[in-house]
């Protein structure tokens, strides 16, 4: 049978990237999924909206919920301060085994950890596993249906603290409607959208940043 897409993304990697080097890995993924074949990674244009917002928050401890094939744990990762920590969660186990070889091809294996499972079930779990007491930063980027839940899960599990930073994508394509009437007619969240355009595409989408309040 033949390759999947995820793994001719890893493919144009291992050819047009340089290891070690996570820019020349992005870029040879936004110009793979450009030019060749489409696929859902966050993109160049929402990506810089992620590295700036990422850049004002500069997270000790941030958390990615969907990382396909690893293309913002990259983008997220690359600009985490020393001994700052990614924690990232997929529930295809295929799409992990691509999105480590992409983080490690890109150097940043000893900032990202993986998780592979289903985030209803893992969020519970965070606190012992790995000895925090909140994130500083969320990246909301799985299954839109699960925003609002998982949203509550964090807040009910502690792992939010006063000042928080949310950041989903996809909030008008595929769209997250429920979310955005969670985080914004909510008055524990303080939130603002940043208008862009869907990955690879000139169809309108965007981010929508949301501050924890406590
Ligand atoms: O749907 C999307 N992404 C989520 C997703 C989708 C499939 C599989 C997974 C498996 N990963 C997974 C699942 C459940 C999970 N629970 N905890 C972790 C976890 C991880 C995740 C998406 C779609 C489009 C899009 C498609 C088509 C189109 F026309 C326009 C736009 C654009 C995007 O940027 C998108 O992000
Ligand atoms: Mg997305």
């Amino acid at each position: 049978t033949g390759s999947s897409r995820p793994q001719r993304i890893l493919k144009a990697v291992q050819k047009n990237a340089t290891k070690g080097d996570p820019q020349s890995v992005i870029s040879a993924i936004d110009y793979y999924c450009r030019h060749k074949e489409w696929a859902m990674n966050v993109g160049d244009d929402k990506g810089l909206i992620l590295d700036s917002v990422l850049t004002e928050v500069n997270p000790s401890m941030a958390l990615e919920l969907g990382t396909y094939c690893g293309y913002s744990s990259v983008r997220i990762a690359r600009l985490l301060s020393p001994n700052s920590k990614l924690i990232t969660v997929e529930f295809n186990p295929a799409f992990a085994a691509i999105a480590r070889q992409i983080i490690a091809y890109a150097g940043l294996q000893d900032k990202v950890t993986i998780v592979e499972g289903a985030s209803g079930d893992l969020i519970p779990k965070m606190k012992e596993r790995f000895g925090l007491k909140s994130f500083d930063f969320v990246f909301l980027d799985h299954w839109k249906d699960r925003y609002v839940p998982d949203t509550k899960l964090l807040e009910d599990c502690g792992l939010l603290r006063k000042g928080t930073v949310l950041l989903a994508d996809n909030v008008i394509c595929p769209g997250a409607p429920e979310y955005l009437k969670y985080v914004r007619n909510n008055p524990r969240y303080e939130s603002r959208y940043y208008p862009s355009v869907l990955e690879y595409t000139k169809a309108e989408d965007g981010l929508e940043k949301s501050v924890f309040l406590g």
